[in-house]
């Protein structure tokens, strides 16, 4: 199945050495939704993520992004209308919340803030842009009185929507969420779902989203369709309501986790 916009992920294959960590998987993600990745412990959500941000190269088959073909590189997602967060925080220790919101915002700008970091003369104009942007941004996640704060000094939820933040900035068609509930308490987690359940339609081009989590309460309460990976394998797709009740799904958790608890 294809659809003309939005991620597709035909038939990806993807081994290490003798191991298969993806085995002939199909998943689509089209605008306007949140498209959850589920599974247990190695069952190949992050290698799916690495593989549609670039980070790994399938060995089989084959993505489409926009309607066009796709082998993404980490270096020309920003450029492709693509954005993500990783597990880990990847904020700068150095820079301010505003500064590292900005980096995001870059690709909007011929110069500003990328040319300042490299030592190339700036430009006023584009150096004010990233900054309204990024305390734009910041607003929307009630957390520009924080602008001027070095991130390792907040507590660690913000911190998470600070990366988000500098995700969001570029205004993302497709935004990659790789675990984003890691780290946090149950309201954090609930004031994630709400602001997930949001990004689909902050702005004026509906974005897609992919969710990589762990977290079943926060995947349920948020997505409108989940992909069900096990041993590198899809083995189910459909609404929360319907995974929930697939018995193949239920099987791989239980072998895998709910028998040990
Ligand atoms: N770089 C690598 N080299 C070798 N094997 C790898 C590599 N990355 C992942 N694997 C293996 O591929 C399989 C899938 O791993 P992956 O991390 O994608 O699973 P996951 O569903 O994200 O797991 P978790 O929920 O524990 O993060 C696992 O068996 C893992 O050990």
């Amino acid at each position: 199945m294809t659809d003309a916009n939005g991620l597709t992920v035909d038939g990806v294959g993807v081994r290490f050495g003798g191991l298969v960590a993806l085995d002939d998987v199909s998943v689509e993600v089209p605008p306007g939704t949140v498209v959850g990745v589920i599974g247990p412990n190695g069952a190949g959500k992050t290698t799916l993520f690495n593989v549609v941000c670039g980070f790994v190269r399938p060995t089989t088959g084959s993505m489409r992004w926009d309607g066009r073909p796709f082998a993404p590189r980490p270096d020309r997602l920003a450029a492709a209308g693509i954005a993500r967060t990783l597990q880990g925080l990847g904020l700068f220790a150095g820079l301010t919340v505003l500064e590292n919101v900005m980096v995001g915002a870059h690709r909007r700008s011929r110069a500003g803030f990328t040319s300042a970091l490299f030592g190339l003369p700036p430009s006023d104009r584009d150096e004010r842009r990233l900054r309204e942007a990024a305390l734009a941004t910041l607003d929307s996640l009630e957390i520009a009185a924080l602008a001027g704060a070095h991130p390792g000094a907040l507590p660690y939820a913000v911190q998470k929507k600070v990366a988000l933040a500098r995700a969001l900035v570029s205004q993302p068609r497709l935004l990659l969420l790789d675990e984003p509930a890691g780290g946090l308490g149950a309201e954090e987690v609930e004031e994630l779902a709400d602001l997930i359940r949001t990004l689909p339609k902050r702005s004026e081009q509906p974005c897609a989203v992919m969710l990589v989590e762990h977290h079943m309460d926060l995947v349920m309460s948020v997505c409108d369709r989940i992909f069900v990976l096990d041993f590198g394998k899809r083995i189910a797709v459909g609404s929360p309501a319907e995974v929930q009740d697939d018995p193949a799904v239920t099987e791989a958790y239980l072998g895998a986790e709910a028998v040990a608890s």
